[in-house]
């Protein structure tokens, strides 16, 4: 994926002042930032949620994005959720979805609306849908939200697996927690993203 020049501004807040990414296949790479940095403001511009007043994003395939506030319909179970997915992306059979759910340890779940869920175990299902079609670039947005922490071990081996599978992952996190995880690091400030070691953190 490859972002040049993004400019966003909400009224007279400017959000985002230039930011330019690659993303490349093969690297775990995250973006961290204070609240209100403008982090789903650029993830939303990269998954086409929401379209910048300046700049060019471009990318060569399908890509996974897991928003921040989860988007479930409480009155479908699990199963149901993956099944619309399923024909959406239009998958073959959910092989991989369950492969997702075994992982993140909730193929328990698969009959239960997603009314009733725990927050965490929602969000387990926010991240089984962005991941489930296999895509090339993934867009993650505070992935890990409301996770314990065998998950939140678990997450991270899943995304170290996709970066060795050759996909492009994009963790974005107002911690930065565990770096060594990644193969590179930002911060958004001011608009803009920095290297996070200049950035004297
Ligand atoms: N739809 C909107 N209309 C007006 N202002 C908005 C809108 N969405 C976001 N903002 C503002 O833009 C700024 C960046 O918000 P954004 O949600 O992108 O930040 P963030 O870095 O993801 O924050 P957090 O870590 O708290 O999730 C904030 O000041 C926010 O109040």
């Amino acid at each position: 994926m490859e972002v040049r020049g993004l400019r966003h501004a909400y009224g007279r807040r400017d959000v985002l002042r230039g930011v330019d990414l690659d993303l490349q296949p093969g690297r775990l790479s995250g973006i961290v930032g204070e609240n209100g940095a403008g982090k789903s403001t650029l993830l939303k511009i990269l998954a086409g949620e929401l379209r910048a007043q300046r700049g060019t994003v471009r990318h060569p395939g399908r890509f996974g994005y897991c928003p921040q506030e989860v988007v479930l319909n409480d009155a479908l179970t699990v199963r149901q959720h993956l099944l619309y997915f399923k024909a959406a992306f239009q998958l073959p059979d959910l092989e991989h979805a369950e492969e997702i759910m075994d992982v993140l340890r909730f193929s328990g779940y698969a009959d239960d609306r997603a009314g009733v869920l725990s927050g965490g175990t929602r969000q387990k299902l926010n991240l089984t849908l962005a991941l489930m079609h296999d895509p090339q670039v993934l867009l993650l947005d505070e992935p890990y939200q409301g996770f314990d922490w065998d998950t939140y071990r678990r997450f991270w081996d899943l995304a170290a697996r996709l970066r060795d599978a050759g996909r492009s992952v994009l963790v974005v996190s107002h911690l930065a927690y565990d770096i060594e995880r990644l193969d590179e690091l930002w911060r958004l400030d001011c608009g803009v993203l920095q290297p996070y070691e200049t950035a004297g953190a």
